[in-house]
């Protein structure tokens, strides 16, 4: 990249992408290396017969997506994503994750070939020809351009109001990795930057299927040991998935906030976690309760939950995963969210008594 003043855009202005352009627009104007200006793709709209995109203009807030929360005045919406990425140096991509390719089709050519990615997605894709593929690999192939991420227990409300958390980066690249850091580090919301990348991204789109786990035990009033067994096999599961299908990760990883901690908030104070409760109280689809409840914003797990059984169910390899592999039916209806446990306490974690040794290769 060159010496010039570096540009910043946010594809995507939902929940996160709002909270988010909150701090970049505050962090580019204390830091020197940083154009003033960050544009915003917006999704347009209309809100009481407005178009969103005026009424960030000239509110400096995401009535929809994000209200009671001001954005930095230097944010700027705009409703198409070729003219608010065309001069971007750092493309920070934030859009629920089944409008990516789409996204990255429009912006084909588009961009600076010098642009760096920065995926704040958390969910997956069909990998063409079977599989699951990573939305940075996505990116990083539609684009031609580096693309890293940032995972972690960011619940955007609380993100919006300032409350202290913590968030990981997952960078390869350790010349960019100060730089990303530096557009996204507060006082309040602390960064570490990690090399994993793969884990890093794959523990953000696993714990949603978990969260839907977690909701599901409260929709049945079982009780918070039961919601911990979840969370602890929905953890060992993700660990699993990362040594089978992407060997040479670090478990270290799992205990940064993209990993545990993730897992924790998502599974108390998420919107998956929400929406599965009610699934199982209300007897409506999952479909109608996200419309219903969440006001244009999108559900991750169960589209999530979905992508990991045809990747499981092409390898035969449900049974290896049958937390997640139980949760996506109960999303599909078919199975009752009832026989959640049923479906779970037959665990491969129940089977063997586990040796110290056993302990620590798992490790
Ligand atoms: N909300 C959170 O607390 C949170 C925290 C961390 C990570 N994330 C992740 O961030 C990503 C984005 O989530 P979010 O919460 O910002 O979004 P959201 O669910 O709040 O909002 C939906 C967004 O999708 C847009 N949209 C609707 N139809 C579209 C289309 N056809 N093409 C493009 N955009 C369209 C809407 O305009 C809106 O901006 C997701 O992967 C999510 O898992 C969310
Ligand atoms: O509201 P959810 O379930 O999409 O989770 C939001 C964030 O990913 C929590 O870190």
């Amino acid at each position: 990249m060159s010496q010039k003043l570096k540009k910043v855009c946010i594809i995507g202005s939902g929940n996160w992408g709002s909270a988010i352009a909150k701090i970049v627009g505050k962090n580019v104007l204390r830091l020197s290396h940083f154009e003033n200006r960050v544009t915003m793709y917006v999704y347009e709209e209309i809100i009481n017969g407005k178009k969103l995109t005026e009424i960030i203009n000239e509110t400096h807030e995401n009535v929809k997506y994000l209200p009671g929360h001001k954005l930095p005045e230097n944010v700027v919406a705009v409703p198409d994503v070729v003219d608010a990425a065309r001069e971007a140096d750092i493309l920070i991509f934030v859009v629920p994750h089944q409008f990516i390719r789409t996204l990255c089709s429009t912006l084909l050519g588009k961009i600076k070939p010098t642009a760096i990615g920065l995926s704040l997605i958390k969910g997956f894709d069909h990998a063409e020809g079977g599989g699951i593929e990573l939305i940075s690999h996505i990116i990083s192939k539609y684009l031609k351009i580096q693309c890293a991420v940032l995972m972690g227990a960011n619940l955007a409300g609380e993100v919006a109001d300032e409350k202290f958390c913590e968030t990981t980066i997952g960078c390869r690249d350790s010349r960019l990795a100060p730089l990303l850091r530096d557009i996204i580090q507060t006082d309040y919301f602390r960064v570490v930057v990690v090399d994993d990348e793969d884990a890093v991204e794959i523990c953000g789109a696993l714990k949603n299927i978990v969260a839907c786990g977690a909701g599901f035990v409260d929709g049945l009033g079982l009780g918070d040991n039961t919601k911990a067994a979840v969370i602890r096999l929905g953890l060992m599961e993700m660990i699993k998935f990362v040594d089978v299908f992407y060997p040479g990760s670090k478990l270290a990883t799992f205990f940064e906030s993209c990993g545990v901690a993730d897992l924790i908030t998502t599974c108390y104070g998420g919107r998956n976690r929400k929406v599965s409760e009610a699934f199982v109280r209300s007897k409506k689809s999952i479909k109608q309760l996200e419309d219903e409840m969440l006001n244009g914003q999108k559900l991750q797990g169960p589209i999530t939950a979905e992508e990991v059984n045809y990747m499981l169910k092409t390898k035969r390899m449900e049974d290896n995963f049958p937390l997640f592999t139980a949760i996506h039916r109960i999303c599909t209806g078919d199975v009752k969210a009832e026989e959640l446990i049923s479906c779970i306490k037959n665990h491969p974690e129940h089977m063997d008594v586990k040796t110290d040794l056993q302990v620590q290769s798992k490790l």
